[in-house]
């Protein structure tokens, strides 16, 4: 079992080597790394921010975890070299166009939600996110109007085929947890959006044991932050995905603690934190490498069926948490390195 390892820029490489020291520990029979350069660090070494040779490694590989892309240094640069390019490039490429963002609270956690601690306890919905359309991969540009303003676009679009299998995806997500499936839009203003709808409901005639409800994006970040409780599973679009699993993030206590799987049709997947590449505390071994090591046991339980080592990795997780491990950013002072320690120990 190939695991491409690519752990990118700032954070990035920070918490991908305590996710590996976590994996190494386990000592799972067959499990072999071969690693590659993306994002910033890839650009800055061979002059593209998705070298050939990196996505050769992804294409051959049976599972990839990723750690961030992005670097200030990079962000005049036109935007095909940016870092951010490179995972764009990669779940395209790949076809990933299911990404599971599971949001819960670690009981431990419930006084480091931005939520009141009786309202953060009732969190437990999994986002399932589209990412391979919608406006990331619209066309785009920069354009001048008639009246000599510079304007800037990109077209938000999606077929009736892209939403069909991301809603399925939704559904089956529901289906094997408690049978709930809200499908979030904005039906009311987007032509998108309405077609999204359309087929959420088509789709639904395939799966009468599970219930069905609609939101539009802006109540359903209000819904979240009022009672997340009521949410079982969401499905929704690469842009809303994007910004409604940053939200939940601060439900269950941390943007550092969400993981994610990034899914094609067969099940291959690229496992990442939610965050990004952190330059704010970059270096400073500072992050919180949770969510990443959480990513590495959505990687043995979905690509390399391994459950019972996934199941290991979560609980000593957990059995951290309540030995006190915490991180800055849960209200702690561990460093990175301590953190990776304590689930070491947990294991
Ligand atoms: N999948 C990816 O590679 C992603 C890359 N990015 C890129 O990352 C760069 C920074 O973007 P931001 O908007 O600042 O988002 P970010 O997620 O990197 O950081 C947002 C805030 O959360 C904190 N944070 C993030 N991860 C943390 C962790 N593990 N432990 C403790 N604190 C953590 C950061 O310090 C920062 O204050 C940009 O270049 C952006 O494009 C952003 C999101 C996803
Ligand atoms: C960096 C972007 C391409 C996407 C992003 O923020 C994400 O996938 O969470
Ligand atoms: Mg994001």
């Amino acid at each position: 079992m190939l695991v491409a390892l690519l752990p990118g820029d700032g954070i990035g490489p920070e918490v991908i080597v305590e996710a590996v020291r976590v994996l190494d520990a386990l000592a799972i029979d067959g499990l072999i790394f071969e690693e590659a350069p993306v994002g910033g660090a890839a650009y800055k070494e061979q002059g593209h921010p998705l070298p050939d040779t990196t996505l050769a490694l992804a294409r051959r590989a049976d599972a990839i975890l990723f750690g961030a892309v992005g670097d200030p240094d990079c962000d005049a640069l036109e935007r095909h070299l940016r870092p951010e390019q490179a995972i764009l490039g990669l779940r395209k490429e790949l076809g990933l166009f299911a990404n599971l963002r599971p949001a819960n609270l670690f009981p431990e956690l419930a006084n480091a939600s931005a939520l009141r601690p009786e309202i953060a306890r009732n969190i437990d919905v999994m986002i399932v996110r589209e990412l391979t359309g919608d406006v990331y991969f619209g066309e785009k540009g920069m354009r001048t109007t008639e009246a000599g303003l510079r304007q800037g676009y990109d077209i938000m679009a999606y077929d009736e085929g892209e939403i069909a299998r991301i809603a399925r995806a939704g559904f089956e997500t529901a289906r094997a947890r408690r049978g709930k499936l809200c499908s979030v839009d904005k039906a009311n203003v987007l032509e998108t959006s309405q077609l999204w709808r359309d087929v959420v409901i088509e789709v639904s005639a395939d799966y009468p044991d599970i219930e069905l409800s609609h939101l539009y994006v802006d109540n359903a970040a209000m819904q979240l932050v009022r009672d997340p409780g009521q949410f079982d599973t969401i499905v929704t679009g690469n842009l809303f995905g994007d910004i409604l699993s940053d939200l939940a993030s601060m439900c269950a206590g941390s943007i550092g603690m969400l993981p994610s799987a990034s899914l094609d049709k067969d099940g291959k997947g690229l496992y990442e934190p939610i965050h990004g590449s952190a330059p704010d505390i970059a270096g400073q071994g500072r992050a919180n490498p949770l969510a990443t090591i959480l990513s590495s046991a959505m990687m043995l339980r979905y690509s390399l069926g391994r459950n019972e080592a996934a199941d290991r990795i979560e609980r000593a997780v957990g059995k951290a948490l309540a030995g006190g491990l915490r991180t800055a950013d849960i209200g702690g002072g561990a460093t990175t390195r301590k953190a990776g320690d304590a689930v070491i120990a947990m294991l």
